[in-house]
């Protein structure tokens, strides 16, 4: 269905020649020629987005903007205003203008404004939609994101979950959401309708590690209750288990765990029977597995039990498109939980989500979004909303801060360090000096006045 636009302009040559072209460019189109009608147009028509003049001779366009927002909090407004009012252009996006577009109106301007509209509507509609599936327990592709990265491991996902039982390893760093795609697995799996049980290998005391995975007999240890207890593997039978930052296990837990992994048995602590289990393995980790075998602190023959599969998540600031996504996911969610209404962020704020560098990935921006719509009291939050991230210069990563420099302890001289990093440009750049003196962002003739004093070979080509 084409989306639908109203216009509110008193000038009807306007009104009429913009509603020409949208009509070419496929939308819905109606106008509105006196200020005093809006309110009735809107809401017979129910336009998805609107397009205001700032100037109607009966009413300030800033004035009707506000009662509009008030009523019609989720319509975008548009404003069109003269070159002469950008001032006021500022004064209406402040007061919830989704845009403005300045007159005489450029055709391609016009359509950009209106896709971001359109595409505005069609996240929020999708992220509603998923808040109903939410609601109902039910984990959907949709959840993880819309990136085509994020999308492509959902679909990988997938296909690994209907094969019951291959083990998966799930690696991404903290808060990228490792605990729910294993989850999703489950859901996903002919496991589905049994237990799915987490352990956090982590946060168990090592001494009741053994106890926590497979259980114990009556008085077992001192300590141990007066009760056989099941662990968390007998638990899971049927079903699945999440063995969260399995990096963090003791090397003996680790051998026993290899062992039930290939046979599917274990003795229950103090136990002489053996009991067999039909188990789905998850392992999430944080940590490169690969580099704790290399070191010792992780078994190689677990690694490659465990690796039967595996799925890396990365992390949001590589799939920034999720960032806005999952950022209105969470907006919906305590708006309800607050009872707020908050309908969205602008694009000031939007701004500043994409540019943080979010260490602490979807577990941050989720606090980040409890924190803001705690204290939000504007229907549409901003930059001045997310301001504090921005002080916290930490989680902005610079250009200085992704170039990685090693410093020798015993120190070096920043000449050898220039003079490397020359010579390094240089053989990137075949030679080529003016390609070289582009990437270092300086002129060709200061890179040759640096290479001089450095002792660089000016006239020969650096292979
Ligand atoms: N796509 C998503 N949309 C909404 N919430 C998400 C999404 N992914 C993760 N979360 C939420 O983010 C938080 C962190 O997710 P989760 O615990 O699965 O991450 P993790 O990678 O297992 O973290 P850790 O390594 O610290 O255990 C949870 O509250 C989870 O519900």
């Amino acid at each position: 269905m084409s989306p639908k636009i109203l216009i509110i302009d008193d000038d009807d040559l306007v009104s009429g020649s913009l509603k020409k072209v949208l009509t070419k460019l496929n939308y819905e189109v109606e106008t509105c020629l006196k200020a005093g009608e809006a309110e009735e147009k809107i809401n017979n028509f129910q336009p998805d987005i609107i397009l205001l003049d700032i100037y109607l001779t009966t009413h300030n366009g800033i004035d009707l903007l506000k009662q509009i927002k008030k009523k019609f909090v989720t319509i975008p407004v548009v404003m069109i205003t003269g070159y002469a009012d950008v001032k006021m252009a500022v004064t209406a996006i402040k007061s919830g203008a989704f845009d403005f577009l300045l007159k005489p109106i450029d055709l391609e301007q016009l359509k950009i404004v209106l896709d971001k509209a359109v595409e505005n509507l069609k996240l929020k509609s999708e992220v509603n939609k998923l808040h109903t599936l939410l609601e109902e327990n039910e984990l959907t592709r949709e959840f993880f994101g819309k990136s085509s990265k994020i999308q492509r491991i959902v679909a990988s996902v997938e296909k690994l979950a209907k094969s019951g039982d291959t083990t998966i390893l799930l690696e991404g760093e903290s808060g990228t959401g490792k605990e729910v795609f294993a989850k999703y697995i489950h859901q996903k799996s002919p496991r589905a309708n049994a237990p799915f049980i987490t352990i956090n290998c982590a946060t168990i005391p090592r001494e009741l590690a053994e106890s926590e995975l497979f259980g114990h007999e009556k008085g077992a240890f001192t300590g141990a209750s007066s009760k056989t207890k099941l662990g968390k593997f007998e638990l899971a039978d049927g079903g699945t288990i999440l063995l969260d930052e399995i990096g963090e296990l003791s090397l003996d837990l680790q051998v026993k765990l290899l062992r039930v992994l290939q046979e599917k048995k274990f003795y229950r602590l103090g136990g002489e029977k053996e009991v067999s289990v039909n188990v789905r393995v998850l392992a999430a980790t944080n940590r490169n597995l690969e580099e704790e075998v290399s070191k010792g602190t992780f078994r190689e023959d677990l690694f490659y039990r465990l690796n039967v599969a595996k799925i890396t998540i990365p992390p949001l600031r590589e799939r920034k498109e999720d960032i806005v996504y999952i950022a209105y996911s969470f907006l919906n969610e305590f708006s309800q939980k607050f009872n707020k209404h908050v309908h969205g962020i602008d694009q000031s704020g939007i701004e500043i989500l994409k540019s943080y560098n979010w260490k602490g990935n979807v577990r941050e921006l989720r606090n980040v979004m409890e924190r803001v719509m705690l204290l939000a009291e504007e229907e549409e939050l901003n930059d001045n909303h997310f301001a504090f991230l921005m002080e916290n210069k930490a989680g902005v990563e610079t250009e200085e801060e992704k170039f990685i420099l090693q410093i020798p302890q015993k120190g070096i001289k920043i000449d050898v360090v220039l003079k490397a990093l020359i010579l390094k440009t240089l053989k990137i750049t075949n030679g080529n000096q003016v390609k070289a003196a582009k990437v270092l962002g300086l002129s060709r003739s200061k890179l040759r006045y640096r290479m001089e004093q450095l002792g660089i070979e000016v006239t020969k080509n650096i292979g």
